[in-house]
């Protein structure tokens, strides 16, 4: 419909609620806490809040949506993206979906604090979802609020855009605003709740569909509600693949092993540790969602993880993240069962993950050393493995460490020169004093580094193109989103704005903004929302 001359300009966007109008919808119109069967969605709407205020919006993802600057820039888009006033077209709605969390099945979970608003046509013709997170009760938020604090949606704003632009499949974030409302949170669950300011993110994605989503059903003996689900996924999400029946349902589930392979060797890549990865966190587009007790490596440690409610069993370490994600797909392999009834088929897919990861990864670590391939004859397997072991000894920061490795000269200078250069680029980078131990590991895998190099034979500027475009300079550390959250609660945005204007080049140099690719400082190491996060959000 075309807007009116006096409408406002969100009424502009084109909707097209496929998932509401195709797919089996509660009948309950009251919004009250409940299970919900045989429903892929609740129709509910998001709370009204006293004095939205806008912290910070996304102008090129705005500009793909067909909104323009200005536009993000007026009341309206306040209003809408605080979830006070509906865009025609908007038909919002909570989706229902279950998930095993730490390994234990949960029940219903659903959409207790999110709520999609409807899918945007796009200037381009592509479609997204748009959802707002913190917006509000729904009939699944169980014991919960339904709401957002800011530290939590600044963190899921920023890291969201940053993911996106460093090529990382990822759900995307539009805009924050605080709510105008506080909330009460105990940060660590130790007895100490305090108010903070509230505050709502609208993400973006074609599609919000969890594993989770398919289990809930499953878990119901509800096989015509996951026959409706799957079909309708592969229809709009997957039509490349063709009309449903049982041989598409398994290159279904083999192409969301793929994807899934294919974002965790992403993840392994930039140093991100999702921290949360549930059932209920796992998209079917194998896009990262749920951006919560997320954290970068700093130090290079495969047994680290940001998230405190993790401490004991270290489950989503960053380490151990491809081993979940296939533990979590054999779980949405078992809720594919009863609708599919193949399990060699379902086996077969599940090591199309396998083979995806490590093939992907083993080209993701050549690329990341300047090998023009992975060559396992040449010993790569070896060197890969071995560099990554140095680096956890040496305590060195992940993300310095590869990027400055492009610089080190290996053909121009002699022996001596260039392995001194090394140790000290090691060194610098470092959050420990080198061991004597440390440094012999060190020029050890250096000379093997660089007889690789010269064997392979890439010009010292190709291997710096090639690694350059895999290494990042600038991630979102955990310190500067802390920092970027302090001043916000002060009332000023401007670093959420610099950071996530940083973020949007993220391999570019950036000489200016060079304090912004520095080690995490010492105050940084023990405080909360640097190092250590927790659930609560
Ligand atoms: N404050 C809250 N109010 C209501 N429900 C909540 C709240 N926090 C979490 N939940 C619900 O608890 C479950 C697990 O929470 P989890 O921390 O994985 O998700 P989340 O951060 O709310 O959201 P999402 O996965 O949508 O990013 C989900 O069903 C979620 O909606
Ligand atoms: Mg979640």
């Amino acid at each position: 419909m075309p807007a009116s001359a006096d409408s406002l300009p969100l009424d502009s966007l084109r909707f097209d609620n496929r998932f509401v109008r195709e797919l089996p919808g509660d009948p309950e119109p009251d919004n009250f806490r409940r299970q919900v069967y045989a429903a892929c969605y609740s129709k509910v709407t998001p709370s009204r809040v006293k004095n939205p205020r806008l912290v910070a919006y996304a102008a090129d993802l705005a500009e793909e949506l067909g909104i323009a600057e200005e536009v993000c820039r007026s009341d309206d888009f306040c209003q809408v993206f605080a979830g006070n006033r509906l865009a025609d077209g908007m038909e919002p709605f909570a989706m229902g979906y279950g998930g095993h969390q730490f390994g234990h099945w949960a029940g219903q979970l659903g959409d207790g604090r999110a709520i999609n608003l409807g899918e945007v046509i796009c200037p381009d013709g592509s479609r997204q979802t748009l959802q707002l997170k913190g917006a509000g009760l729904t009939p699944y938020s169980r014991s919960a609020d339904g709401l957002a604090v800011l530290r939590s949606s600044i963190r899921e704003f920023l890291c969201s855009e940053a993911m996106h632009h460093l090529g990382v499949p990822t759900t995307r974030a539009l805009s924050v605003v605080l709510t105008g409302e506080t909330v009460v949170r105990d940060m660590f669950y130790d007895g100490n709740p305090q108010l903070e300011p509230g505050a709502i993110v609208c993400r973006v994605a074609p599609s919000f569909v969890r594993f989770g989503n398919f289990q809930l059903f499953t878990a119901r003996d509800d096989l015509e509600s996951l026959k409706a689900l799957v079909d309708y996924t592969i229809r709009n999400d997957f039509p490349e693949l063709g009309e449903p029946c049982t041989a598409v349902y398994l290159q279904w589930f083999a192409e969301v092993c793929r994807k899934t392979a294919d974002m965790v060797v992403h993840w392994q890549r930039v140093g991100f540790v999702h921290g949360v990865m549930n059932t209920d966190n796992m998209s079917i587009l194998g896009l990262t969602i749920d951006y919560g007790p997320y954290g970068w490596l700093e130090n290079y440690d495969p047994d680290w993880t940001p998230n405190t409610t993790d401490a004991q069993g270290r489950r989503y370490r960053y380490g151990n993240q491809p081993k979940i994600a296939y533990w979590n797909l054999v779980q949405l392999a078992n809720a594919l069962y009863p609708l599919v009834k193949r399990a060699e088929g379902l086996q077969q897919a599940l090591q199309s993950f396998t083979d995806t990861f490590d093939r992907q990864w083993q080209a993701t670590l050549a690329a990341k050393l300047g090998l023009s391939a992975f060559d396992a004859d040449a010993g790569d397997e070896a060197l890969t493995h071995r560099v990554l072991k140095l680096l956890q000894n040496a305590e060195t920061d992940m993300t310095l460490f590869f990027r400055q490795l492009a610089d080190v000269d290996i053909a121009g200078s002699a022996d001596e020169q260039a392995n001194a250069e090394f140790i000290e680029l090691l060194q610098r980078n470092s959050y420990e004093t080198l061991s004597e131990a440390v440094v012999e590991m060190a020029e050890r895998w250096f000379g093997d580094y660089r007889k690789r190099l010269l064997s392979d034979g890439l010009p010292q500027s190709e291997r710096r193109e090639i690694m350059n475009r895999v290494n990042p300079k600038y991630v979102l550390r955990n310190y500067l989103a802390q920092q970027a959250i302090d001043l916000a609660e002060q009332g000023d945005f401007s670093l959420v704005w610099e950071l996530l204007d940083l973020l949007r080049a993220p391999y570019a140099e950036q000489p200016e903004r060079d304090r912004f690719a520095a080690k995490r400082p010492d105050w940084a190491k023990e405080r909360a929302g640097c190092s250590m996060l927790s659930c609560s959000s």
